[in-house]
């Protein structure tokens, strides 16, 4: 793995949470059937991102989101000349999707190759009514015609540079970084 230099921080904690705030209120306000939501986490930062989506929603609303979570993992094919592929490696979604209205969550969205096949292994478990995106970045740098319905911050990057999220839950610490590949 390359070395990194952080170039600048782009959220901190409460900014993280008033985010997570306003985009719990856009899924509220596009939802027609709060009772057909559901949540699924991309690990790993997109658990904690639909765990707490689902408790903002539970709190304004009183209705308990279910929550899944799909485990994507790079896969290296070495005859493969596009890079390393994601493919989907645990599955935890102890409710039934069809006739659901999903939202994937994830932390950042780049090339958009994590979410394909997130939403190849969704629609092998049912075919839910309705499947949006929600991601805290939109970094660009898309190689699929795939866009986030709900967008904590769109950052504009360059491919030297990576955003890395933190959140309490996995790192112990809350902030969005930018940070730069050195060689
Ligand atoms: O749009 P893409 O190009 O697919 O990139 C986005 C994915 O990359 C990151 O995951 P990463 O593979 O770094 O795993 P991690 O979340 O476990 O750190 C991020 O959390 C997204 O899932
Ligand atoms: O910059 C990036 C790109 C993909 N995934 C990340 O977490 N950060």
């Amino acid at each position: 793995m390359s070395a990194t230099r952080e170039k600048a921080q782009l959220m901190s904690a409460s900014e993280i949470d008033r985010t997570l705030v306003r985009l719990a209120h856009e899924v509220l306000e596009k939802t027609i059937d709060l009772e057909k939501l559901a949540f699924i986490g991309i690990r790993r930062r997109g658990i904690p991102m639909a765990q707490r989506l689902a408790k903002k929603i539970e709190e304004l609303e009183k209705v308990k989101v279910p929550v899944g979570v799909l485990d994507i993992k790079l896969y290296r094919d070495d005859l493969s000349t596009v890079g390393p592929k994601p493919v989907v490696s645990d599955t935890k979604i102890d409710f039934s999707v069809l006739g659901k209205d999903v939202v994937l969550m994830d932390d950042v969205l780049y090339t958009g190759r994590t979410i394909r096949a997130a939403l190849d292994a969704l629609f092998e478990l049912g075919r839910p009514a309705r499947v949006q995106l929600l991601v805290l970045i939109d970094r660009g740098h898309r190689e699929l015609p795939i866009e986030a319905q709900y967008v904590g911050r769109k950052v504009p990057t360059s491919s030297r540079e990576i955003i890395e999220v933190k959140f309490q839950e996995i790192d112990q610490l809350e902030k969005v970084l930018l940070v730069e590949k050195v060689d």
